[in-house]
C-alpha cells in the first residue's frame, strides 16, 4: 500500500473520463486503473457509481477482477440533495453500496454557486457535506472532499470558502481538496490561498484544471504551500483543457523535489504506461508531452547535437531512463555534422567527418526539395548507407512502371499497374492489381520480387500521407508522400517528393520494399 503521508490521485477515470472523445468501456476502465496501480498511485478515482449503468458496473466488477496492489479506490459522488437525510439519497446509497473504501465527495465551497446552481441556502450546504461526510464515516468508509470552485468561491467570500473546509474536516474528511474547477487560476495567488487555508488546520489536497495551461504549475504551488495530496489525470485528460498531468505531477515531484512517491523501477515505466493508456482510451498521444512524450527528449537543432555529442545532460533536464523514455537524434536541415553522426551511431554506423559533412549537405539539398527525413526514418537509412558504400546500392532497379485507373460500369475505381524491374540478373515484368494506383503498384513489384524474396509477403504498408507543398518563385508545387510500412517485428517510413503524386509514391515504396528487405536480412554490400 502507498505512503499515507502524501497522496498521489488518480482520477483518469472519472475527470478524465470528462474529456470529450474520450469513452471508455467498463472493460478500459479496469485496463486502465491496472496500469496506473502499476504506476504506484496511492488512489484510483473509478467513477460515480449510480451516476451511470457503466460506473455502477465498474465498482461491481472491481470487486472480483481488480486486484490492486498499491492504490484503493475512490468512488466519486455529490453531497446529498437539499432536504433529504443522507441515509435516504439514492446517490449517496449508491456510493455505500459501491464497496469503495473512499469516497470522494464533490461539494459547493462558493457561495453564488450554492444559491444559483444548488438553489439551496448556504446554512443548508454546509448541513448536506456534514450529513454526508459523518454518514459515509459512521458507515466505515474514508471520506476525501473535493470543495467544488474553492478559488473562485475564496476571492469573492473568503469566509465562506473556509467554513466549506472547516465543516468537511470537522465531519470526518480526511482531506479536504482545493478545486480550481474552473481552471482559470494563475500559481502565485494559487499558492497564497492554499496556504492562507492551511490555517484551518484540515488536511488538503489540489485539483487543478488546464484552462490557463498552469495545471500542473498551479499543483505544484499547492504542495509548495502545504498540500499533501494531488490529484490529476493521465495524459493531461479531463473536462475541457484537461486537469493536471499526474505524470508530469509525479515526475517533478519525484525527480525535482525529492520526493519518494513510488518505485524508481514503476517511474522509469511510466513512458511505456502513458502509452498503453493511450492505446486503450484511443486518444492519439501527444507527442510534446514533458516526460513520455515521443519528443519529449528529441533533439533537432544541429547546434544541441553538437553539445550532446560530448555530454547528453548539456541539453537534457534528465535522464530519459528515469522516466523510461529514450534520447532521439532527429535528421533535417536544420541539422549538422554532429546530427548526423549521433543519429548514425544510434543507428549502428561511425561516419568519418567526411562523410557527416556530405550526408548533411545531401540531407539539406533534399529537404530543401521536400523532404523530409525527421519523419522518414529509413529514408535517412538508406541515405546514410550510400554515402558510407560511396554509392546507391539496392536488391532491385526498375526500367519502368506504369499505372492505368479505370472507372468500371459497376462505379467500382481499379489501379492496374505493371512494372519492369531488374533482380539478380533477371529481367522481371510483372502487373498488380489495386484499389487504386499506389496499392496496384505495391502489388506489382511484390508479383515481381515475391519467388526471390519471399520475406516481402510480410511486409506490409500501413500509412499512406499526402502532402502538396507550395511552389516558391515561380516552381510548381511539388507533392510529397510519407509511407509507413511493416514487417512482424516493427515499422518503418520513407519519403518520396516529385510534382507527380504517383513518381512520388513510387519513390517511398521502392525505398519501403528496400528497407524491407533489409530488414529481412538481405544486406546490401
Ligand atoms: C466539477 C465536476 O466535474 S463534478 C463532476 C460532474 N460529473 C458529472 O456531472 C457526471 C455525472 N453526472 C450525472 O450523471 C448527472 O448529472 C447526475 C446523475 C449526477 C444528476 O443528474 P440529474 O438528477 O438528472 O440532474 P442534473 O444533471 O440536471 O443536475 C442538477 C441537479 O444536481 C444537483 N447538484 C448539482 N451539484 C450538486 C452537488 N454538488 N451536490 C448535490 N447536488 C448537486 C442540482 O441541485 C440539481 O438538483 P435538482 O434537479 O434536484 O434541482
Ligand atoms: C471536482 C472536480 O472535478 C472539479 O472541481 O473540477
Amino acid at each position: 500500500m502507498a505512503d499515507d503521508r502524501f497522496h498521489v490521485y488518480d482520477t483518469t477515470l472519472r475527470d478524465g473520463a470528462q474529456q470529450e472523445g474520450l469513452n471508455l468501456t467498463v472493460a478500459d476502465k479496469l485496463a486502465v486503473a491496472r496500469l496506473m496501480d502499476s504506476l504506484g498511485v496511492g488512489f484510483i478515482e473509478g467513477g460515480w457509481p449510480g451516476a451511470n449503468p457503466k460506473d455502477t458496473e465498474f465498482f461491481r466488477r472491481a470487486q472480483t477482477e481488480l486486484d490492486l496492489k498499491h492504490a484503493q479506490l475512490a468512488a466519486f459522488g455529490a453531497t446529498r440533495r437539499a432536504g433529504v437525510k443522507a441515509a435516504d439519497d439514492p446517490l449517496v446509497a449508491a456510493l455505500r453500496e459501491s464497496a469503495a473504501p473512499v469516497v470522494t465527495l464533490v461539494a459547493k465551497s462558493h457561495d453564488r454557486h450554492v444559491e444559483l446552481a444548488l438553489r439551496t441556502s448556504l446554512q443548508e450546504n454546509l448541513a448536506m457535506i456534514r450529513d454526508t461526510v459523518s454518514h459515509l464515516r459512521a458507515e466505515g468508509q474514508r471520506v476525501f472532499l473535493d470543495a467544488e470552485h474553492f478559488f473562485d468561491g475564496y476571492k469573492r467570500n473568503p469566509d465562506y470558502a473556509l467554513e466549506v473546509v472547516r465543516t468537511a474536516a470537522e465531519a470526518g474528511a480526511d482531506v479536504v481538496v482545493l478545486c480550481d474547477t474552473n481552471g482559470g487560476m494563475l500559481p502565485d495567488e494559487l499558492g497564497e490561498i492554499v496556504s492562507a487555508t492551511a490555517a484551518v488546520g484540515a488536511r488538503l489536497g489540489i485539483h487543478c484544471h488546464d484552462d490557463t495551461g498552469c495545471a500542473v504549475a498551479n499543483s505544484m504551488a499547492a504542495v509548495k504551500a502545504g498540500a499533501t495530496h494531488v490529484q490529476g489525470c493521465a495524459n493531461n485528460y479531463g473536462e475541457r483543457a484537461g486537469n493536471a498531468n499526474l505524470f508530469t505531477v509525479l515526475a517533478n515531484l519525484q525527480l525535482k523535489w525529492g520526493y519518494d512517491l513510488v518505485p524508481p523501477a514503476a517511474l522509469a515505466d511510466m513512458t511505456r504506461i502513458a502509452h498503453a493508456i493511450s492505446e486503450i482510451t484511443n486518444v492519439t498521444p501527444n507527442s510534446h508531452a514533458p516526460y513520455t512524450g515521443v519528443s519529449a527528449f528529441a533533439h533537432k537543432a544541429g547546434l544541441h547535437a553538437s553539445a550532446i555529442k560530448v555530454d547528453p545532460n548539456l541539453y537534457q533536464h534528465i535522464d530519459p531512463a528515469l522516466v523510461g523514455n529514450d534520447m532521439r537524434m532527429l535528421v533535417s536541415d536544420m541539422a549538422g555534422r554532429a546530427s548526423v553522426e549521433l543519429k548514425g551511431r544510434e543507428l549502428g554506423y561511425e561516419l568519418t567527418s567526411d562523410q557527416s559533412r556530405n550526408l548533411v549537405e545531401h540531407v539539406k539539398g533534399l529537404e530543401a526539395k521536400g523532404y523530409t527525413f525527421e519523419a522518414a526514418d529509413a529514408s535517412f537509412e538508406l541515405l546514410l548507407r550510400d554515402t558510407v558504400n560511396g554509392e546507391r546500392k539496392r536488391h532491385f532497379s526498375v526500367e519502368s512502371w506504369r499505372v492505368i485507373v479505370e472507372r468500371r460500369p459497376d462505379g467500382e475505381v481499379v489501379g492496374e499497374a505493371t512494372v519492369k524491374l531488374h533482380a539478380k540478373g533477371e529481367r522481371i515484368i510483372a502487373t498488380g492489381e489495386g484499389n487504386g494506383p499506389v496499392n496496384a503498384l505495391d502489388r506489382a513489384v511484390r508479383h515481381a520480387l515475391e519467388t526471390i524474396y519471399p520475406e516481402l509477403a510480410a511486409l506490409e504498408l500501413i500509412d499512406y500521407k499526402v502532402r502538396i507543398l507550395e511552389g516558391t518563385h515561380g516552381t510548381e508545387a511539388v507533392t510529397r508522400v510519407l509511407i509507413t510500412s511493416s514487417d512482424a517485428t516493427g515499422e518503418w517510413a520513407t519519403v518520396g517528393v516529385d510534382e507527380n503524386i504517383i513518381e512520388a509514391s513510387w519513390q517511398a515504396l521502392e525505398q519501403a520494399v528496400t528497407y524491407g528487405l533489409l530488414r529481412a536480412g538481405h544486406d546490401l554490400t
